[in-house]
């Protein structure tokens, strides 16, 4: 069985941890680096699963995830550098930072991969989109597939759509629960204490959520039935509509697009 180390053990990498222990592997199959010892002992005492240092999670490991910021990959690659073993799978979770950057900075032919997760990983909802780098053969994919699969959905998609990727579902959870946040203050707007409000617009969420995914109709039709003529909700779409939400969010996901390209350019040609 592949033993899989990731390499910053923060936010998304915990999330995959857990959800690849919920998925079923054995936690003497994962490993863990962290800079911060404290963390580190959160995690070994928190999931049963060993921290150690970069070279030795290198000699020990089939498959290495990148999981810090990627405003931190320059010391991780010099530590990681001269110590990868020649075949050993690289897969990069990093917003913004393409496959070349890896390639250059290790050994020659080092397999690369790239993806994008998000944090619904945690509960096995995770929406991660694959690309291989230049060295990434098909098994190499089709490994990285079946890892993330035990962890929600995964879709192959070319790199050159990476960053458009991250804006829509990397960042998306993010979207989700900021609309959530200030449904449940319009709650209290109306006079509903915080709770129930929170457990009727989670609720709504959910049941949204499932409607979408289980059924076979466009968000336009599933948004109709709901818009009764001269009713209660066209008086708050048409609030939604003079306050610009669809081209404010059209303008948000374009940022997020933009901010991740800009990630990859402080890397180019170092
Ligand atoms: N948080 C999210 O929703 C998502 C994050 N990502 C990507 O995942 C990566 C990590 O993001 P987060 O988990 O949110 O950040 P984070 O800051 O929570 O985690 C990064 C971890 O890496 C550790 N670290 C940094 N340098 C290290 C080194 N040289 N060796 C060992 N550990 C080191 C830090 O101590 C920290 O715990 C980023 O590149 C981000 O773009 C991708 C998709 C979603
Ligand atoms: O905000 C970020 O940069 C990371 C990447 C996608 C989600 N979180």
């Amino acid at each position: 069985m592949t033993t899989i180390a990731v390499l910053g053990a923060g936010k998304i990498g915990e999330a995959l941890l857990s959800g690849l222990l919920q998925g079923g592997r054995e936690a003497g199959r994962l490993l863990f680096t962290e800079k911060h010892p404290e963390r580190s002992a959160e995690l070994t005492a928190r999931y049963g699963v060993e921290g150690l240092d970069v070279a030795s999670a290198a000699q020990r490991a089939d498959v290495l995830v990148v999981a810090v910021k990627p405003q931190d990959i320059e010391p991780l690659l010099d530590e990681l550098n001269p110590v990868l073993k020649p075949g050993t799978l690289v897969v990069s979770l990093c917003a913004g930072l393409p496959t070349s950057l890896f390639e250059r900075r290790l050994p020659d032919s080092t397999p690369v991969v790239r993806v994008m997760p998000n944090t619904p990983m945690v509960v096995g909802q995770a929406m991660s989109a694959i690309s291989a780098g230049r060295y990434a053969t098909d098994e190499h994919l089709a490994l990285v597939e079946e890892l993330l699969s035990t962890v929600g959905q995964v879709a192959r998609v070319p790199e050159s759509q990476q960053d458009a990727v991250t804006a829509l579902s990397g960042s998306g959870p993010a979207y989700f629960f900021y609309l959530v946040e200030a449904m449940i203050d319009a709650g209290i707007l109306l006079g509903i204490p915080r709770e129930l409000a929170g457990r009727l617009i989670i609720q709504s969420a959910v049941g949204a959520a499932t409607m979408l995914n289980e059924g076979d109709q466009h968000p336009v039709i599933l948004r109709e039935a709901v818009t009764s003529p001269a009713g209660t909700t066209i008086m708050a779409i048409r609030e939604l509509e003079k306050h610009g939400v669809r081209a404010a969010l059209l303008a948000a996901l374009e940022a997020a697009r933009d901010r991740s390209v800009e990630l990859g350019r402080a890397h180019e040609e170092d």
